[in-house]
């Protein structure tokens, strides 16, 4: 920690270096009335920007920072507070102005990362006047996701800031997370501003939480503010200690215009929307740009900020941060992480961000088969606004044409799937997910594995070996003895329900994050699922060998359990290649459900057989055996842990 302590206070000292703002005697801080009631007239939402407003914003007056923080510890509220504190939105708006998404909304997570342009004053006292300056800033504010699976967004939203407020439950204190985004804001040289929340807690021990971020991540108790989200205490000190602490965005004015695309998505009506950071010169209207990784050009037809909402503003200057529209027609052209610059001139792409790992695959087919296309354009659709989902195309003898999709954990893909369904109205069925294994065969080729179907045992060509892909997991278990645990583990072991399961034996207080880590060489065995003797290639798993027979016999019995008895009898087997591990008989029903009509009621029969007909909607007939999605679902659970 020594090292990483002297790295920190050179990383701070060359911030405050950069800052190029004179340093202010002290800052005054604004009432807390005004946070509890009207924003100030200067502070009130405007219902433009023009650019000759946004050119008196040069660099040295101008902050981007990023809040970040375990899950929960209210980093969406507080960015909420801030932007009814600049008066950017009005109070009483309802709950997490920037979770915007339905699903975010429903969960109370964040899943996108949310950039908001803020107009701030700052006073400060002037001891030669004896009186106070004031300063007009322009602050953008990126609200990022707390789960593990959404770090990518966080690492991403990272490169275009220069701080970031490290928010830190009073009563929770560092969590998994913490220490995951800490580190992710340190390496990315930001300056760090702790701000020790939700003080109103009963439970609050704001001195403990101090002692956690001394002893963990080396940061001055004096540095540290404490505010309530909740209640507004303390909330002034906030965006004084943004302008004070961070640095303004580096970068010339002078030179022609060179800017990263941080995010994009399209919109029904105005396309592709592209989500930028000027780092030099600036985009105007009309102006003509290329794209670094394609080389195509495009004229700018629109630009502004987010204010919060789209704001168009002609302009975007040096150090800002906005979106622009072209005539890109789809967000493929937009690749997040590219350099955009002023057509015909040649420059040097900025570092752009570390591509994607996908940790988990799962195949996703329409639930009924006749959507395919309706499937394959919702995909499309979606994937524009969630650029970090891999799709190739792939064929399931069970459920015939569908998607492999590549994704950060499983709560992204979860989110994925209800997105697909919430916002494009797809009905899916999902496979069980994977990892990415690598196999070695006896002539030394080696291939990844994303969907274990794919896996041939017997294609005249023999394994000598595989490897599993791990992660460093890191549990922190605040009881009487509050511990740190780090421990290396198969990443398929963790994707399914470990952390539920973790919850459940620490009764909800151990908190959980990891980090991919190298492949290890492992003992594993494909398992199939046979009904009626037929392998349903959806339902392969890719398994340790040592835990395949107590697997397959789990899996077996859920299976019966979930798939409806039908007329005639079904048997239900796992097996490693020929050998049968599990087996269990569905025997054959008796009645069916037009049987209970009795009297003729034609209105009766008629919702009965609507009935049947949605619930088929959801089903995959195997041969000739019908599946519902949540045997899909369910498998998953099994195949995964114990
Ligand atoms: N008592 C109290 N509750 C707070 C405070 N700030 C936030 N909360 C509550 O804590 C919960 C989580 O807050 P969020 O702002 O959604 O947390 P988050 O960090 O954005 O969560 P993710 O986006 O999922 O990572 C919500 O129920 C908030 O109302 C506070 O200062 N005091």
């Amino acid at each position: 920690m020594a090292g990483a302590a002297a790295l920190r206070r050179a990383a701070r000292s060359a911030a405050r270096a950069l800052a190029n703002a004179p340093a202010p005697s002290r800052a005054i801080v604004l009432p807390e009335r005004l946070l509890s009631s009207q924003a100030s007239p200067e502070h009130r939402p405007r219902p433009g920007v023009s650019a000759s407003e946004l050119g008196q914003y040069p660099p040295e007056r101008i902050r981007n920072f990023s809040i970040i923080a375990h899950v929960d510890h209210g980093k969406s509220t507080l960015a909420d507070r801030l932007l009814e504190l600049t008066g950017t939105i009005q109070k009483g708006h309802g709950a997490q102005y920037l979770d915007k998404l339905q699903v975010e909304k429903e969960r109370g997570i964040t899943v996108k990362a949310q950039t908001a342009t803020m107009f701030y004053k700052h006073t400060v006292e002037n001891p030669e006047s004896h009186g106070t300056d004031s300063s007009s800033y322009l602050l953008n504010l990126i609200d990022t996701p707390g789960h593990v699976d959404f770090s990518y967004e966080v690492s991403r939203s990272l490169v275009a800031c220069q701080g970031a407020l490290l928010v830190v439950d009073a009563a929770q204190g560092v969590q998994a997370q913490t220490i995951a985004n800490f580190y992710l804001a340190f390496e990315s040289n930001l300056s760090i501003i702790p701000v020790i929340n939700k003080i109103d807690q009963p439970t609050a021990d704001p001195d403990n939480v101090k002692a956690q971020l001394k002893r963990l991540f080396d940061i001055d108790p004096s540095e540290a503010l404490l505010t309530s989200a909740k209640t507004g205490q303390g909330l002034s000190q906030v965006l004084p200690a943004v302008i004070e602490r961070i640095p303004c965005p580096p970068g010339n004015c002078d030179s022609p215009v060179r800017m990263l695309l941080l995010d994009s998505y399209y919109d029904e009506y105005k396309g592709v929307i592209c989500h930028v950071a000027i780092v030099d010169g600036a985009m105007r209207k009309g102006d003509k740009i290329s794209s670094a990784a394609t080389s195509r050009t495009y004229e700018v037809f629109d630009v502004g900020i987010m204010h919060p909402e789209l704001t168009p503003t002609g302009v975007l200057y040096t150090g800002q941060v906005g979106y622009v529209i072209t005539g890109m027609r789809s967000t493929k052209e937009a690749r997040i992480g590219d350099t955009l610059h002023q057509a015909k001139t040649i420059v040097e792409p900025l570092p752009g961000f570390k591509p994607v790992r996908h940790m988990v695959f799962s195949g996703v087919y329409p639930a009924d088969g006749s959507d395919f296309e309706a499937l394959s354009h919702a995909i499309e659709k979606l994937t524009c606004n969630d650029a970090s989902v891999s799709v190739t195309k792939e064929t399931s003898t069970a459920l015939g044409m569908g998607f492999r999709c590549g994704f950060l954990g499983l709560l992204h893909m979860d989110v994925f799937h209800q997105r697909l369904e919430q916002e494009y109205g797809a009905q899916v069925i999902s496979t069980i997910p994977t990892v990415p294994y690598i196999f070695e065969y006896g002539d030394e080729s080696k291939v990844q594995i994303e969907n274990p179907a794919a896996l041939s045992f017997n294609a005249g060509k023999r394994i000598t070996a595989c490897w599993e892909p791990t992660v460093i997991a890191t549990i922190i278990i605040p009881s009487d003895n509050r511990a740190l645990l780090k421990y290396r583990l198969p990443l398929r072991e963790i994707i399914v329900d470990f952390y539920n399961e973790l919850k459940s034996i620490t009764s909800g207080y151990a908190t959980f994050d990891y980090e991919d880590s190298e492949y290890q060489k492992s003992d594993l065995v494909k398992m199939d699922i046979l009904l009626n003797g037929q392998p349903v290639d959806a339902m392969a798993t890719i398994i340790h060998n040592q835990k395949a027979q107590k697997v397959g016999r789990e899996l077996v019995d859920k299976l019966k359990k979930f798939i409806e008895r039908q007329m005639f009898e079904i048997t239900i087997q796992a097996a490693i290649g020929s050998k049968v591990i599990a087996r269990e008989t569905l025997s054959a029903m008796r009645k069916n459900v037009l049987a209970k009509c009795y009297g003729g009621d034609i209105t009766r029969k008629k919702k009965l057989l609507e009935k049947q007909k949605e619930g088929k909607k959801r089903m995959k007939r195997v041969g000739s055996v019908d599946i519902p999605q949540e045997a899909f679902h369910e498998l998953l659970k099994v195949s995964s842990s114990k």
